[in-house]
């Protein structure tokens, strides 16, 4: 299968090297001038928890770069930057392209939708895990899966193969909306508290009132839930929780968030926790929780971005 990663960042490149070991073509789509300069040059490197290493060689370039056409294109931005990345790679879409998306967070559909017909597009969540450790390098530890579902009843039988043919343990949903909102639960505790505790998810998973905390922040998720007609289970979020914590699943990856935050970059809280506070607020239900979560996070965020300018500042001099 034809296959363009769009977004080649951590998770991106995990899920383009596993999809090219299956014996898929794949490319990555990417704007990050020093990470695909390194890849092209001298191959990705895929380091793994006991400190061994491969490299691949997938070719990245930019949406203006690319040529060609895809049987599909999987979706691997921040939420905020789908918008743009769809209408950068428009040209390379035909109508038998098919758009799978795994970023997290809510409202990616509806985005996509504004882009590409609904028999198109396929609505993902993913438990797969990577960091960024440096421009050309992810560091990759543990298993996942993915959940996906056509959203206008489209025959993605064949996407569903070369995804499993990769390893990459996808599964179709018959409620993929409850499947997004479930990994949106699990996000919206994890994301937040460990940039707020400075944690990977293991050493989150040791602070004795954890668990309160994410029950405080689910509760809430939970009654919006049934505000918007979504079923949300808590114990069932829970439990994938305390899986999660395992270092042989994601005990040992940091977040996507403090990935961002330390990175200087807007974060997902927008469409996590803040998504929420502001259905909470629609539907006249108190969500104090991830109000307060939210706006810790942008205020992080604030307090970063300065950190970072003043160094490259300090640098330059
Ligand atoms: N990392 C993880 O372990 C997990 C991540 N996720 C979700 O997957 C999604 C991707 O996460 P992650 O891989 O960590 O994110 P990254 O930021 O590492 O990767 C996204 C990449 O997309 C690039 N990009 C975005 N917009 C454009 C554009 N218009 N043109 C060209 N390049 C673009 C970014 O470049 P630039 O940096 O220049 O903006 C970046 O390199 C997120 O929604 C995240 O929440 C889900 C599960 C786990
Ligand atoms: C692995 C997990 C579930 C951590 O919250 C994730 O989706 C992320 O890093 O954004």
């Amino acid at each position: 299968m034809k296959i363009a990663i769009a977004g080649f960042g951590a998770l991106g490149a995990r899920v383009g090297v596993m999809l090219q070991r299956a014996g898929h073509d794949v490319i990555g789509i990417d704007g990050w001038a020093a990470h695909i300069a390194a890849i092209n040059t001298k191959g990705l490197t895929v380091t793994e928890d006991d400190g061994s290493s491969k490299k691949y060689f997938i070719p990245v370039m930019t949406p203006k770069e690319v040529t060609g056409e895809f049987d599909l294109v999987i979706l691997l931005t921040k939420t905020p930057q789908l918008d743009r990345m769809l209408t950068d790679i428009q040209p390379l879409i035909t109508k038998q392209t098919q758009l799978l998306v795994l970023s997290n967070g809510l409202g990616n559909v509806e985005v996509m939708a504004k882009h590409v017909s609904s028999q198109q597009i396929i609505a993902g969540v993913t438990l797969w895990t990577s960091d960024l450790v440096q421009p050309g390098e992810i560091h990759v530890t543990g298993t996942g899966s993915i959940k996906l579902q056509a959203i206008d009843h489209a025959d993605i039988t064949a996407v569903v193969t070369a995804l499993n043919e990769a390893g990459l343990n996808a599964e179709v949903s018959d409620n993929v909306v409850e499947a997004i909102w479930h990994k949106a639960g699990i996000n919206s505790v994890l994301n937040p508290l460990t940039v707020l505790l400075d944690a990977n998810i293991a050493e989150f998973g040791t602070a004795g009132n954890g668990m309160d905390l994410a029950l405080n922040i689910l509760d809430e998720i939970k009654q919006v839930g049934d505000a918007a007609g979504v079923n949300v289970d808590v114990n069932s979020i829970l439990s994938d929780l305390s899986n999660l914590l395992k270092p042989e699943n994601a005990g040992n990856h940091y977040p996507s968030m403090y990935q961002d935050i330390q990175a200087g970059k807007r974060t997902e809280i927008d469409f996590l926790n803040g998504y929420f506070a502001k259905l909470g607020r629609e539907n006249h239900i108190a969500t104090p929780f991830n109000a307060l979560v939210t706006r810790l996070i942008h205020a992080k965020e604030d307090i970063e971005r300065v950190k970072l300018a003043k160094q490259q500042e300090t640098f330059e001099i």
